[in-house]
């Protein structure tokens, strides 16, 4: 089980892995010392009346090979085992790298719970294959050729049967190993489905308790874990069997040569020391292979894991290359823009132009699913357009990204609070300027909801720790945006489920944070409409109406409609 994508890593440090593989190869030799130096003590004390000092001199060669063998071991367990923290250390911050390079959505149409079982258990099953099966690779197949120079050098016939007998063992791993891939496969697939269906039920947990659910959710939850301890039990039996039959095919081996040395001794062809040196080498010998077919299956688990691992790591990086130089924002212009979600049938916004000018208040309104959301993601630069342009002051936007994401800010509908504090979750960097957040925090209106906090702006927050209600979730995001001074804004209100009070602070934030701004926002309050510029009508993917409040409820069309025949007016 050869995974390229994990050899790639032993490039970081050759030496790490060579040290592994060499100081299990000298310990091979010390091996071969060892049991020279034994037979021929044994035999100088049975057969050839060895003189004292020559015993003393072999059972010193004995206990120094031995001692030589059991360091050379716990160097390369040592040294097998720094390569494998340093290989998940690497893919864990390659993997956490990835996550803020790359494409917010791409991110996000992975489940979380997968990405965490790809994240942890996943790294986990790679540290098996590197301080364990990769050197046992090499060492299955460089400590028998060690072996076999000394013996073919003493008996051919126990060399040959040698040979011949030892691709027997990986002949039946590799038998094995292809019957149970796909079950591997499934085994581990069953447990990012697991990860995946807890997560999501964790946090629809409220969700369920309301609609009286949770116990039918409970119920899938056991059949999703009994499906894969089912699976988890056929891989272990798998495992077991082949352990078995690599056993049997050993031991068989070493009964071969046993019985040949034993009948060659017996008619006097070969010597009792040469014949009891390779009795004591030959389980040794076949030894390698057999660990290795012990950890055939941590290698599959890991060819599995390291699949999604670099699957997720290949995932195209966001565009950080600035091609075109930095402007002040100016325009950004919609021509024919169409977009189709990867594998969706339909076109989720169609051919759809219009301009959006630097000063101007823009406002998107829709029925749900009309498309809104889609054209902020184009606008935002996360999507890019199938069919159709978006010009960012009439340069394409695809060229500057990066330049445009850096100047804008973005109040989304349910903002994200991680666990630190309110300071560094408005400043959402490592070192928050004080005074800028404390600015922001007062003119957002977010300072007065803190008063009953302990330790104000500095409390921690977060799942787990202190939650912030909805309104005080809203001024956070807005607090954000004031701390960056961005000039260009992107909002989805986050004014849906608030209570009346909280929900009167958060307009009153907003209205302080659009004055003097652009802003490109998807509205659901008629506050917000009646004040905009600009007003997109979306229904099915398309722009059906434009214009001022006044000019579309003068229309009396599909906003007029959407407003109820004026009567939410
Ligand atoms: N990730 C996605 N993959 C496939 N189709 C999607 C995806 N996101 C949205 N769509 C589809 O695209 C269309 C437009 O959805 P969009 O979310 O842009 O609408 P919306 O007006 O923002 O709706 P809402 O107000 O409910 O958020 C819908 O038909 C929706 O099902």
């Amino acid at each position: 089980m050869i995974n390229k994508n994990l050899l790639g890593e032993l490039k970081k440090s050759p030496l790490l892995f060579s040290l592994t593989v060499l100081l299990a190869l000298l310990g091979a030799l010390a091996t071969v010392v060892e049991y020279w130096a034994l037979a021929s003590l044994i035999d100088g004390l049975i057969f050839s009346n060895l003189g004292d000092e020559r015993l003393k001199g072999y059972l010193f060669l004995t206990l120094a090979g031995l001692a030589v063998k059991v360091l050379c071991q716990l160097g390369s367990d040592f040294f097998g085992l720094q390569l494998s923290e340093m290989v998940q250390v690497e893919l864990r911050e390659a993997l956490v790298n990835k996550m803020k390079t790359t494409n917010p959505l791409l991110v996000r149409s992975q489940s979380i719970g997968q990405l965490m079982t790809t994240y942890l258990e996943g790294v986990d099953k790679l540290a098996v294959y590197f301080h364990s099966y990769l050197p046992q690779l090499v060492k299955s197949f460089g400590i028998p050729i060690c072996f076999l120079v000394f013996i073919f050098q003493l008996d051919l016939i126990s060399g040959l049967v040698m040979v011949v007998t030892l691709p027997l063992i990986p002949f039946f791993m590799v038998l094995i190993g292809k019957w149970t891939t796909s079950i591997t496969h499934l085994q581990w697939k069953k447990l990012q489905i697991l990860a995946a269906y807890l997560q999501d039920v964790l946090r629809g947990l409220e969700t369920l308790k309301i609609l009286g659910r949770s116990k039918d959710q409970g119920e899938r939850i056991a059949e999703v874990s009994e499906s894969y301890r089912v699976t988890t039990l056929k891989v272990q039996r798998w495992a077991f069997l082949s352990s078995l039959v690599l056993e049997l095919a050993a031991t068989l081996s070493i009964a071969i040569v046993a019985v040949g040395l034993g009948l060659r001794l017996v008619t006097g062809e070969l010597n009792y020391l040469p014949a009891f040196f390779i009795l004591l080498l030959a389980p040794e010998y076949y030894q390698p292979m057999r660990e290795l077919g012990g950890f055939f299956h941590s290698g599959m688990d890991a060819d599995e894991a390291a699949q999604d691992i670099y699957a997720f790591l290949q995932l195209p990086d966001r565009q950080t290359q600035v091609r075109v130089p930095a402007q002040a924002f100016d325009h950004l212009e919609f021509k024919n823009v169409s977009y189709n979600y990867p594998g969706s049938p339909a076109l989720a916004v169609e051919d759809i132009s219009f301009n959006w000018r630097a000063g101007e208040k823009l406002a998107l309104v829709g029925m749900s699913g009309s498309g809104k959301t889609t054209l902020l993601y184009l606008a935002l630069g996360f999507i890019t357009p199938t069919a159709g342009e978006i010009l960012l002051n009439g340069k394409p936007l695809k060229d500057q990204v990066a330049i445009w994401q850096a100047k804008i800010g973005l109040v989304p509908q349910d903002p994200y609070v991680f666990r630190t504090t309110i300071a560094h979750n408005i400043a959402l960097e490592n070192q928050p300027e004080p005074n800028r957040v404390r600015r922001a925090s007062e003119v957002s209106g977010l300072t007065g909801l803190l008063a009953d906090l302990p330790a104000g702006l500095e409390t921690p927050v977060g799942q787990g720790v202190h939650t912030l209600s909805g309104g005080q979730t809203a001024l956070l995001a807005i607090s954000r945006v004031f701390y960056q001074a961005s000039e260009v804004v992107f909002l989805d209100e986050p004014t849906d489920h608030l209570d009346l009070a909280s929900e009167s602070q958060v307009l009153g934030a907003l209205k302080n944070l659009l004055a003097g701004r652009s802003a490109f926002m998807i509205a659901h309050r008629l506050h917000t409409i009646r004040d905009a510029d600009q007003v997109l009508v979306m229904d099915k993917g398309r722009l059906v109406e434009r214009g001022t409040y006044d000019q579309l409820m003068a229309r009396q069309g599909a906003f007029y409609a959407l407003t109820g025949g004026g009567s939410h007016a």
